[in-house]
């Protein structure tokens, strides 16, 4: 085979990486249990925030001596309705209680099963793009359960939050930015790696590596063969699968698939498949983890992502569509049975000339897997 071509790569603008840096640093504090401070507008009174799931009786404590008020919860609209705390059509929904909220209550507000919700609750509406609701997104983008404790800064307006931020040495970061990570981050991508890599079943293969600007995870490109960038382009989009595509798992049909595409891809002499870094459908190995138990519990997969407070399918697909840009490909064939990559595809700027389809032989263990998927996010098998 030839040696690699280089690939054009757009250096990430500076306006860009400050913003997503911002919301991977909040991110990285929630994660280990730590406070941040989520700004908002002018008008918007901002919040201190902690992940739900990872509160503490002295996390709490701290929250309430730095507020100065009895915290919160915010949770999505879709886990407020299950815990019978939201009458209204909204997208976030902040629950407070007439006496102080336990670590324990937090927790199983936040998680199915986790624990008996106590009476004395009411719930108010928040749109996504304002302080609480920009924490429920924080939450999401660092793949933690989508509740978060929050409570009041006492300061007025933006400026005096954020130095209220700085002064108790807290990361802070703006709303918006939040809520625009995942799309702005897909327009950083930058090419940092490229090898020639032979794969069973596609020998003449590469692989090259995409990363944002704010050093998030790669996504990867499998690019096999020459593919003629005049004509549309056969291609697979696969998200990330660790228990199906590294350890076999019979779950579900993603190791079948991602072994099958380079294969197919293979056989036809060129094309390419982007491994997407959106682990169970975008909510991350652990919260897919969560929603296997309670699909052992008897919710199906996507009842079992809404009991977690997430929708159906978290995943966006700017990313995909800017890879494929970058690689020179505006045109695709795409293998899927999924209706919605197609359209979502399409939406990001990508011509699907065709849907190929891609199916496997299914397995006692993925057999309801498999049916949900048909029957209730309309899959065509
Ligand atoms: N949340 C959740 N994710 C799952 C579950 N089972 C598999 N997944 C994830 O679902 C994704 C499957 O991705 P794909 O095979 O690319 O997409 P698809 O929507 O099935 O569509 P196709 O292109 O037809 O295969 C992977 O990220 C898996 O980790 C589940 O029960 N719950
Ligand atoms: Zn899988």
């Amino acid at each position: 085979m030839t040696d690699p071509r280089p690939l054009p790569t757009a250096p990430a603008a500076p306006a860009l990486t400050a913003p997503l840096t911002a919301v991977d640093r909040a991110s990285a504090e929630v994660r280990r249990g730590g406070l941040v401070v989520v700004t908002g507008d002018d008008g918007e009174t901002a919040c201190l925030v902690l992940a739900a799931e990872a509160v503490t009786p002295t996390a709490l404590q701290a929250v309430r001596l730095l507020a100065g008020v009895e915290p919160a919860v915010a949770v999505t609209a879709r886990r407020a309705r299950l815990l019978d705390l939201a009458a209204e059509q909204t997208e976030v929904a902040v629950i407070a209680s007439d006496h102080p909220l336990t670590a324990e209550t937090l927790r199983a507000l936040a998680e199915p099963g986790a624990g008996v919700v106590e009476h004395g609750l009411t719930a108010e509406p928040r749109a996504l793009a304002t302080p609480a609701g920009a924490a429920v997104q924080l939450m999401k983008v660092a793949r933690l359960l989508p509740a978060a404790v929050i409570a009041p800064v006492p300061a007025v307006g933006e400026a005096e939050a954020a130095a209220w931020a700085a002064g108790h040495d807290l990361p802070r970061v703006a709303a918006a930015d939040v809520v625009a990570y995942e799309e702005t981050a897909a327009r950083t991508l930058a090419l940092v790696g490229d090898a020639r890599v032979p794969l069973e079943g596609a020998e003449n293969a590469r692989i090259l590596a995409f990363r944002p600007a704010d050093g998030g995870t790669e996504h990867l490109a499998i690019l096999i063969g020459e593919p003629d960038p005049g004509q549309p382009v056969l291609a697979r989009l696969h998200s990330e699968c660790f228990t199906g595509d590294l350890l076999g798992s019979l779950r579900c049909d993603c190791g079948d698939q991602l072994r099958g595409a380079i294969e197919a891809i293979g056989k036809a002499g060129a094309g390419v498949l982007l491994y997407l870094a959106q682990e169970g459908r975008g909510i991350g190995l652990v919260n897919k983890l969560r929603a296997y138990t309670l699909q052992d519990e008897g919710y199906d997969t996507v009842d079992a992502n809404r009991q977690l407070g997430f929708d159906d399918d978290e995943r966006i697909y700017a990313p995909a569509a800017e890879m494929l840009r970058r690689l020179g490909f505006g045109s695709v064939r795409l293998m899927t049975n999924n209706p919605l990559k197609v359209e979502q595809l399409a939406r990001h700027g990508i011509t699907v000339t065709e849907r190929v389809p891609h199916v496997f032989p299914s397995n006692p263990h993925n057999l309801r897997y498999l049916q949900a998927k048909a029957t209730r996010s309309g899959h065509l098998f």
